[in-house]
């Protein structure tokens, strides 16, 4: 079970991630908690890494590309992992393919650019664990802390609304044309493909993702 979740940030990928890791007893990699907690431990790939990410931009191709298989080679996934931000551009996706990644599904998560920004002024993560709330519509039981923790929930640094626009500029330029990609990766044989409508409530999306995925 190879999944690869693919759309704009605050899309709902990280939080169906959390769904589907239960669901399917697979690993969420998702290459932005893998960098924030290499720029929290101050490591050289992590500062160079900040600078980007705090401007809206993306890191380079060959820094995540190093990052992803060196995860996927790890033993937790070898029945399968949820891919969750990567892969962001058409290189890092034809770097999959030359790597024999091969991929089971790919899911879209459709959702017009102002409901994005009204979610991500309201998103708090654990940063630990990657789980993800929202102050209104997936709010913790208690307010400001992690569900199974108890420890502080943050905001993200690039959750910042001229951020947040910066950051969804990036996506319609350089993620976007993966939709195409996949498509036609679908068309061949090579992956089904999904779209579904992302702004509809946490639990109905994951409704339909359980129904799709079986
Ligand atoms: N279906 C949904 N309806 C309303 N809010 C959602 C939905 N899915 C996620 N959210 C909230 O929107 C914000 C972004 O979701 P997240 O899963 O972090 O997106 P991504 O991982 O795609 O960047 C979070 O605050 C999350 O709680």
């Amino acid at each position: 079970m190879r999944i690869i979740l693919l759309g704009a940030p605050g899309a709902g990928k990280g939080t169906q991630a959390q769904y589907l890791m239960g669901k399917f007893g697979i690993p969420q990699i998702s290459t932005g908690d893998m960098l924030r907690s290499a720029i929290k431990a101050g490591t050289e790939m992590g500062l160079a890494a900040k600078k980007v990410m705090d401007e809206g931009k993306l890191v380079s191709d060959d820094i995540i590309i190093g990052l992803v298989k060196e995860r996927i080679a790890q033993d937790d996934c070898k029945d399968g992992f949820l891919l969750d931000g990567f892969p962001r551009t058409i290189p890092q996706a034809d770097a999959m393919k030359d790597a024999g990644v091969s991929v089971d599904h790919v899911i879209e998560f459709d959702v017009p650019d102002d409901v994005i920004v009204d979610r991500m002024g309201g998103r708090r993560v654990h940063p630990a664990s990657g789980r993800v709330y929202h102050v209104v519509y997936n709010p913790p039981k208690e307010e400001g802390k992690d569900d199974v923790t108890g420890e502080e929930l943050i905001i993200r640094d690039d959750d910042k609304e001229e951020t947040v626009r910066a950051r969804l500029g990036i996506y319609h330029e350089q993620t976007q044309p993966l939709v195409d990609y996949y498509s036609a990766e679908a068309e061949a044989g090579n992956c089904a493909y999904h779209k579904l409508d992302g702004t509809q409530p946490v639990e109905t999306v994951s409704a339909q993702l359980g129904e799709l995925l079986g």
